[in-house]
């Protein structure tokens, strides 16, 4: 480790510290080191610098206020040859990702997503009826409305049932990418460029990247042009994207470009969405006070003669405090997206080198016990009296609430759009269902929820109130 560098774990000559970052669950490590070497420490991967910050000072000072100089990506060959650079979530800093994403924030502002709620509605509304009828397959039946939720707010196409075309070959490629993408699993061709030479029977990443690119650009030039074919004859609904098609000239946008922005939002919007409320139902199933006092404010304010609707939840103080607990117990991101240093930066006396990797450790944030009390407990009530949640005297410069969509110039633009599935659903569920432990613990001995240890098919079943 060169000197000036923030302090981190001994390294080895040529390797750095590549032996010790786990291919799994690396946050829980980078939180254990975080402890160790401060809110801010740096590890070596063969020659690569990696900066991990988990003070939230830090964090606004160096992710939110340097913007410029975070705004990169770090380089991925693998992401580059699957999807040509245009993949915004992976793109580098320059012309193209900045036209994708002044489109993206034009028509994702909170005004726009609000036209959008009436699908959300009807989505959430079938999730309760999917719920009701075949309880069992909640994982499924929760993937499937949000995916639907994303395809018709996207695309303008919604998928009743799971097995329907476009969610299934949405999920199918989408599974691949995710594991083409994996750290570790394939040879890290952006250290050693060399790698990238290898014949491809020995490099089995280039073949997945051949099928995930095919698969991936077929998926979402379909979806655009159906888009297209429904504007060309006057059946618009509404959708994201007809508006991108409309203002794709003054935007900049090459075909290629408004595909994969439709692409990126369902893959930024679907997934993210469902683990969330597949986490909610864990969390409250696992803490049956909770649930029950968030169904009184809501039975209480709302009854029992109408649905939810969004503007309920201003209403509901308890209601939000379990969504912001949901979110800091099980961030979905626990690492968010690494960000990468285009010039050489200083911070708290450290040098930061330019093209240093920087990770965000949001677990280690919403976990750390300098700012919560009890972090491992699921508690929404330590929201009711603090905006950040955090204990008293603690130290909230540069706190937010939501740290889980990232930060800076890259922050997610699909706030108001993911926080709107998750507001509604939270509320119909809340609303429509109760939650409990299928197959062991007792509300005398809650089950201890490991962050590793979601495998909610086997541990939940619900019940509607009525049956
Ligand atoms: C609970 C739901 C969601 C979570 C937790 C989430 C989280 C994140 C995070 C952590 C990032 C990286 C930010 C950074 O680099 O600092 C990100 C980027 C992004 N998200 Fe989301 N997201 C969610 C939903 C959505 C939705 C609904 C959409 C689309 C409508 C979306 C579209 C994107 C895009 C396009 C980017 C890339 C931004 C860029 O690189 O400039 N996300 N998201």
């Amino acid at each position: 480790r060169e000197s000036g560098l923030p302090p981190g774990p001994p390294t080895l000559p040529v390797l750095g510290n590549t032996h010790q970052i786990p291919t799994k669950f690396a946050y829980l490590r980078f939180a254990e080191w975080c402890k160790q070497y401060g809110g801010i420490f740096s590890l070596k991967l063969t020659s690569q610098t990696i900066i991990v910050i988990s003070c939230p000072r830090l964090i606004h000072d160096f992710m939110d206020e340097r913007g410029g100089s975070m705004v990169d990506r770090p380089p991925s060959r693998i992401a580059e040859m699957t999807t040509n650079g245009v993949h915004m979530a992976l793109a580098r800093s320059g012309p193209l990702w900045k036209s994708l994403r002044r489109t993206a924030l034009l028509l994702l502002n909170r005004e726009a997503c609000l036209q959008h709620m009436p699908i959300q509605q009807a989505e959430a509304t079938q999730l309760m009826y999917d719920l009701l009828k075949q309880p069992e397959d909640f994982v499924e039946h929760i993937e499937r409305a949000t995916a639907s939720i994303m395809l018709s707010t996207v695309f303008g196409v919604r998928t009743p049932r799971y097995s329907d075309s476009f969610a299934s070959r949405f999920s199918s490629v989408q599974h691949k990418w995710q594991a083409l993408l994996e750290p570790g699993v394939h040879l890290p061709v952006d250290i050693f460029s060399a790698l990238e030479y290898i014949p491809e029977r020995w490099a089995s990443w280039k073949t997945i990247s051949r099928d995930v690119r095919q698969q991936q650009r077929k998926l979402y030039y379909d979806l655009m042009n159906d888009c297209e074919r429904r504007i060309g004859e006057n059946r618009r609904n509404g959708c994201f994207l007809e508006d991108v098609i409309d203002q794709q000239g003054m935007l900049g946008l090459t075909t290629d470009m408004v595909a994969y922005l439709g692409g990126v939002c369902l893959e930024g919007g679907a997934g993210t969405a469902a683990i969330s409320l597949q986490k909610f139902v864990l969390c409250i199933s696992r803490y049956p006070d909770v649930q029950a006092r968030a169904q009184k404010e809501i039975d209480d304010f709302i009854g029992f003669t109408r649905l939810p609707s969004i503007q309920d939840i201003e209403h509901l103080p308890y209601a939000q405090a379990v969504i912001k607990e949901v979110h800091r117990f099980y961030p979905i991101a626990p690492l968010a997206v690494p960000h990468f240093t285009t010039v050489d930066e200083s911070i708290d006396g450290y040098f930061i080198p330019k093209g240093s990797v920087i990770f965000m450790n949001v677990y280690a944030v919403y976990h750390s016990e300098d700012s919560y009390e009890q972090p491992e407990v699921f508690m929404p009530e330590r929201y009711l009296g603090s905006e950040f949640g955090t204990k008293p005297g603690a130290d909230t410069t540069g706190f937010r609430s939501d740290f889980h969509f990232g930060n800076g110039r890259r922050i997610c633009p699909g706030i108001h759009l993911a926080n709107n599935a998750i507001i509604m659903n939270i509320m119909n569920l809340l609303w429509g269902f109760n939650f409990s432990i299928a197959d062991k613990g007792s509300h005398d001995s809650p089950v201890p929820i490991q962050p590793e240890d979601f495998t909610p098919t086997k541990t939940v079943q619900m019940q509607h109130p009525a049956s």
